[in-house]
């Protein structure tokens, strides 16, 4: 109807990672939302894995930097770039014969200046034109939800900044509560408890890689110890110490059951049928949040309601909005409103 073809592109920019979703092929490019930069000259020194690999490694004069936060625009040229950058790495697979339109996922607590940043920065980046569509709508999608029928749906994405929790039914969302608390948030009360209990200094990339590893919301039954490495605070030299699963799951409890919380108060404002319809299919967890061991247990058992983890909960949100290209005049009308 507006001209849309195969090529058109569903970008889920997340704070952690990008995905570009490209229409008829699928997910194209899956890289982290970093970038590598010379700080006087600001030219691009890497983008993606590659620039994730120098974070904190990197010498004085290259920073690598995450320009996304709390699931909005930190760093606004920095994202356009790598908005760009990844957009051609999709067409260099061969997919774009002209300009694309272009779907961004946006979290549903995003303010119209947070909103108007990424529309320009998509723009930017060689959209021929840009929507946007709410997180945990487009997680509904991509997780196979019955979105548009007259039944409630419930999705819980938790990506690297923001947790999104929402009710849908009818295409569109019945209530949400969109908080700034969730993977990134883990690993900073990974590197907060560590520093208070052991005076040791860990990185970013370490304290994720402990939250992937040994990392549990409740029960840390089965789960070895593990050797991390870091900086003693006292001696300033490097130093190995071992932690439990059982030390780490009560680093994490104060942010798993923030985003517990949240599940708990959206369910309190959800309309009794639509709650019905919620206990008959479950609470649906999205975002790489949701591969937190015992995260869904947690959930459930604090909630009294069935929880299921979708079917790769990274790519839900890229996927979703990808195929909500098939309902571009939707979000068309709703840009234009916004205008
Ligand atoms: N196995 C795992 N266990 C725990 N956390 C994980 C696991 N795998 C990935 N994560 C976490 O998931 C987060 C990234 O998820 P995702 O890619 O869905 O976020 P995003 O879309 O980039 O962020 P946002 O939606 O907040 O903008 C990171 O914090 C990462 O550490």
């Amino acid at each position: 109807m507006f001209g849309i073809g195969t090529r058109d592109v569903g970008i889920d920019l997340g704070t952690a990672n990008t995905l570009v979703y490209v229409k008829g092929k699928g997910i194209a490019v899956r890289e982290p939302s970093v970038v590598a930069l010379q700080t006087d000259t600001k030219q691009i020194v890497a983008v993606g894995n590659d620039a994730k690999n120098m974070i904190g490694r990197t010498p004085g004069n290259v920073v690598a930097l995450r320009p996304m936060k709390d699931g909005v625009i930190a760093d606004y040229e920095t994202t356009a770039t790598m908005m760009k950058y990844y957009m051609r790495q999709a067409q260099n697979k061969g997919v774009f014969a002209r300009k694309p339109y272009v779907m961004v996922c946006v979290p549903s607590g995003i303010t119209a200046v947070e909103e108007r940043a990424v529309i320009d920065a998509t723009r930017q980046a060689g959209a021929r034109d840009a929507y946007t569509i709410e997180e945990p709508f487009a997680a509904a999608i991509g997780a196979n939800l019955p979105v548009w029928e007259p039944t409630g749906s419930m999705v819980v994405d938790i990506g690297g900044g923001t947790t999104e929790v929402a009710i849908i039914s009818l295409g569109g969302i019945v209530t949400s509560q969109s908080i700034r608390i969730a993977g990134d948030e883990m690993d900073d009360a990974i590197i907060t408890y560590i520093r208070k209990n052991y005076n040791l200094m860990i990185g970013d990339r370490t304290a994720e890689n402990i939250k992937m590893e040994i990392g549990s919301a409740g029960d840390t039954e089965g789960i070895d110890n593990m050797e991390i490495r870091g900086r003693d605070l006292l001696t300033g030299l490097p130093k190995t110490i071992e932690i439990t699963a059982k030390e780490i799951s009560n680093a994490l409890h104060d942010t798993v059951y923030a985003i517990v919380d949240s599940v708990k108060n959206t369910l309190e404002k959800t309309p009794p049928e639509l709650a019905a319809d919620i206990m008959d299919r479950g609470i649906v967890l999205t975002g790489g949040g949701a591969l937190l061991r015992n995260l869904d247990k947690v959930i459930s058992e604090e909630t009294k309601m069935p929880v299921l983890i979708a079917e790769n909960p990274l790519d839900c949100v890229a996927i979703g909005t990808g195929k909500a290209l098939d309902h571009i005049h939707l979000f068309k009308s709703k840009a234009r409103d916004s205008r």
